[in-house]
């Protein structure tokens, strides 16, 4: 497997990945060179720079994983990385100090006139009274986005002795109770405070959210920080409200089109304090982003689910603890499932019984989707793809959930409706090994590995043996066997646990013995 670091990512992540695979570096790259270059990959790591379209994804041919160094992945087109089944993962919470503190530099750096002050001094100058600053104790300071680092740089702000209030329409009154800040309306954020700082990311809501309009309606003398994303502020009005007076300082972060040349609107700006993209930019947090994502990388290749995918519902990590024993399991459930039923699957239904009930089990019924879609399907089928798929094939896929449970502590059962009929497989943990323990109404106790021979038959002498016998014929080790009995007199089900696979005329000889009403091979190989 090969993988592509672009953009300049820190050392520490990359050796991680070498350890495993092929990996380029590659930290200074062109559109033009990422299109051409790309289809060789399996996974691409990026920091803000390299723009990953739709064009680079067509032509992805191998890949299976983009890793975004950082938080925002407005650089990465989501929908035409999830339609190809490409994994996109961030790293959420690895550069959140860096641009907290960084929100806060920006802050003082603008009310104490640092740059310019220093600047002029680094020239001979001796400036004292043009350079008189503001404080920060006393003031508001309105922060726009209460997430990692809203709420990071709201509890450093009090610590300066500001009083904060919060617009953030997704956080409740408790979480806002917590973090010691007062709620309110977008109106009472942006005509109550001194100073104004957003944190939110750049979608359709909020581009050009603050713009001459909202910057009329501010306190005079009010200071506005952007360390968040371009466009959320608009760049053209800034300037001019500075320019006015409308708006006393800004210190911005961040542009609408990244890098800024000499001719952008807020660059010369008197009262603007700019920096390039920096927010990031500390050696601890490049060392965080960048294990962060090589450590999704890794377990994404090896086809385990990535608690960060941006494109799969998010799983946290408590309930990653309590689901991830089982996800194996339910992938092979769905498999042989799938490998049992005689005809296209036309609806699933998984039934959760015990205590795994408590938690969200989504990504269990994913991975029972992503097991019966993998043996049928022509290019692999993982978390991220696996519900689309089974969408556009018609297979409508439920869950339902049941407390109650005899004999196992939890029971994981896959019931298939396939040309009117019920095919049903159950499976549990003993210890951390999972187990299938019950096919259709068949008490078993099989190991799902390898592959397995499944024959409803006759419960008469001889029958077991007739098999046993063909298949070392034909040179086929049996090495588990498992027969499992119904409340139906006379009938049982073999389970034959076999080194090789069993060739498709050896099948219909199977198929066809007296005493056998039907052989399916369960190939867990391909699941
Ligand atoms: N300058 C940098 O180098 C740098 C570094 C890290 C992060 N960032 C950017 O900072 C931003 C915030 O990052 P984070 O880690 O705190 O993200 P986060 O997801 O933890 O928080 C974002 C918050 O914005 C809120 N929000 C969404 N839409 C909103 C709206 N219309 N109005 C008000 N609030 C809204 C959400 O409810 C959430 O609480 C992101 O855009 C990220 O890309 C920049
Ligand atoms: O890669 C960077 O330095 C910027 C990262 C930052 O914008 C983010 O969204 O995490």
């Amino acid at each position: 497997m090969k993988v592509l670091a672009a953009d300049g990512i820190s050392p520490k992540g990359i050796e991680l990945l070498k350890k495993e695979f092929e990996v380029d570096v590659k930290d200074k790259i062109s559109a033009e060179e990422l299109l051409e270059i790309i289809p060789e990959y399996d996974a691409l790591m990026v920091r803000s720079a390299s723009k990953v379209t739709a064009e680079v994804i067509e032509r992805a041919k191998n890949l299976k994983i983009i890793g975004r160094a950082g938080v925002g992945v407005d650089n990465i087109d989501i929908p035409a990385a999830t339609a190809k089944g490409i994994i996109v993962i961030n790293s959420p919470g690895g550069n959140t100090i860096a641009a907290t503190e960084h929100t806060m530099a920006m802050m003082l750096a603008m009310s104490r006139n640092i740059p310019i002050a220093n600047e002029t001094m680094q020239k001979g100058e001796w400036n004292r009274k043009q350079y008189v600053g503001v404080e920060l104790r006393g003031k508001t300071l309105g922060v726009i986005g209460m997430g990692r680092i809203g709420a990071g740089v709201a509890k450093r702000a009090m610590a300066f002795d500001m009083d904060v209030i919060a617009y953030d329409p997704y956080i409740n009154e408790e979480r806002a109770k917590s973090l010691g800040v007062t709620i309110g309306t977008f109106e009472d954020v942006i005509t109550k405070s001194d100073f104004i700082t957003v944190h939110m990311p750049l979608t359709p809501d909020t581009k050009g959210m603050i713009g001459m309009e909202q910057m009329k309606k501010m306190k005079k003398g009010v200071r506005l920080v952007n360390c968040a994303r371009g466009g959320i502020i608009v760049e053209e009005d800034l300037a001019e409200a500075v320019k006015q007076g409308i708006v006393a300082g800004a210190a911005i972060d961040v542009y609408t089109s990244e890098p800024v040349g000499p001719d952008h609107p807020l660059v010369g700006v008197p009262g603007i304090v700019l920096t390039p993209h920096l927010g990031a930019s500390t050696v601890e947090a490049q060392i965080g982003v960048s294990l962060d994502v090589s450590e999704g990388i890794l377990a994404a290749l090896k086809g385990e689910p990535v608690a960060t995918a941006v494109n799969m519902a998010p799983v946290s990590p408590q309930v990653m603890k309590v689901i991830s024993p089982y996800l194996t399991l339910a992938e092979r459930l769905g498999g042989t499932v799938v490998s049992l039923a005689d005809g296209p699957v036309e609806k699933v239904e998984v039934v959760y019984n015990g205590e795994i009930t408590e938690v969200n089990t989504g990504l269990l019924t994913t991975a029972v989707v992503k097991g019966m879609l993998n043996p049928i399907m022509e290019n692999e089928v993982n978390y991220v793809n696996a519900p689309g798929l089974a969408k556009e094939r018609g297979i409508k896929v439920t869950e339902v959930k049941e407390k109650e449970v005899e004999d196992f502590t939890n029971l994981i059962t896959v019931k298939a409706q396939v040309a009117g009929k019920e095919l049903s497989v159950e499976g549990t943990l003993f210890g951390s090994e999972g187990r299938i323990v019950r096919i259709n109404k068949f008490r078993v106790d099989v190991d799902p590995h390898a592959r397995i021979l499944v024959c409803p038959h006759i419960n008469r002498p001889g029958v077991i043996g007739t098999i046993g016998s063909l298949l070392g014929n034909n040179g086929i080790n049996i090495s588990a066997m498992q027969v499992g009995k119904t409340e139906v007199e006379g009938t049982s089900l073999m389970v034959l646990t076999i080194d090789n696979d069993i060739p498709a005329a050896v099948m219909e000889v199977i198929k066809g013995m007296d005493g056998i009403s039907d052989a399916r091979l369960v190939n867990f190989y391909t699941i």
